[in-house]
């Protein structure tokens, strides 16, 4: 288990993580998610031993993670830590690359090995190509399959996908974070991408200019978001006055979803624009007090049209 306890740190004074405490079980997929700025990094790089906390105390299992005042070599050894930089050797080959921290004496294994974590970030075809001629996305690729070439304990990856295009980030996440389910690897990742934290996620840890402002489920943090900067992770949202809708409660946070245009009964209000997304599309209407809303659609609206709209949550 991965025991964090009340940890602060400060760049030249600065206060960067205040207080923060949370616990992972082995095996566990944590996102750490947060406006840019908020500390992601930073407590990814406390987590890994990079830094000399200013109070609080980091636990794995029964080793302390203690940062460069108490390791001649900074970062503990059985976790490895992904920066958003790549630090590839640039004149070694692709296979070389992922091979590097591998054990020389088992050939054949190590052989064996490359190949398949080549498969898993689908870079076979580039193998023998120096990773000097890579583009950025394939760097990443090459970067993330050395992580786990040794298979940590525990995986820290910062934005682990961001140069990584929309055809194969999907297909690369589900291989990646299946094999670390597999291998019982706890792995912590800190991403801007809802389509990282809520699908495979055991536990989004939420922080705000350094603070930890819940530590839950994904469909905890997201169907009751406590407040309108953790529903803004996830999106477009909502603030509404509930008595214009029909509800008793004051204020209500809802997602775009979560209003519908309805033929009558409903909340009138006017489009005033509409934007196609694919599967559906993004219509922002006024209400009669003037509060421009965030509705979706599966129809397309033109501008001033008059329509009525329905909240669908729990309150
Ligand atoms: N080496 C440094 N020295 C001084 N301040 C720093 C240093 N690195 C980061 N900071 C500051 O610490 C704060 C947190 O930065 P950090 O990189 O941890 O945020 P983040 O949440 O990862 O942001 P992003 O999502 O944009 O990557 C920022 O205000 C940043 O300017």
């Amino acid at each position: 288990m991965l025991n964090v306890a009340n940890i602060s740190f400060s760049y030249n004074e600065k206060p960067i993580l205040k207080n923060l405490s949370f616990n992972v079980q082995q095996g566990e997929h944590i996102a750490v998610v947060g406006e840019s700025g908020c500390g992601k990094s930073t407590l990814l790089k406390c987590l890994y031993g990079l830094f000399d906390l200013d109070a609080g105390e980091m636990f794995y299992n029964e080793t302390q993670i203690l940062g460069p005042a108490y390791h001649l070599v900074p970062g503990m050894d059985f976790m490895k830590y992904l920066a958003q930089d790549f630090d590839l050797m640039p004149f070694i080959t692709v296979a070389e690359n992922i091979g590097k921290y591998l054990s020389n004496f088992y050939k054949e294994e190590k052989q064996q090995r490359i190949k398949e974590l080549l498969d898993m970030v689908e870079m076979t075809p580039y193998a023998n190509v120096k990773a000097k001629l890579l583009s950025g996305g394939q760097m990443q690729r090459v970067a993330l399959a050395r992580a786990i070439a040794r298979e940590p304990k525990v995986l820290l990856l910062d934005e682990p996908f961001s140069h990584i295009d929309s055809f194969q980030k999907n297909r690369l996440r589900r291989n990646l974070f299946q094999h670390l389910k597999q291998a019982n690897i706890t792995c912590i990742v800190a991403t801007h991408d809802k389509e990282e934290s809520l699908p495979f996620a055991d536990k989004i840890l939420v922080m705000k200019a350094g603070e930890a402002l819940s530590f839950s489920t994904p469909k905890e943090v997201y169907n009751n978001p406590k407040n309108t900067y953790t529903a803004a992770l996830f999106g477009d949202i909502n603030v509404l006055n509930g008595k214009d809708f029909g509800k008793t409660e004051k204020e209500i946070i809802c997602y775009p979803h979560q209003l519908h245009i309805v033929p009558e009964n409903g909340t009138p209000a006017m489009v005033k624009e509409c934007y196609y997304r694919g599967a559906d599309y993004l219509v922002i209407a006024e209400l009669q007090n003037g509060q421009r809303v965030f509705v979706e659609s599966k129809e397309p609206y033109t501008t001033d049209a008059n329509i009525a709209l329905n909240l669908l949550t729990k309150q």
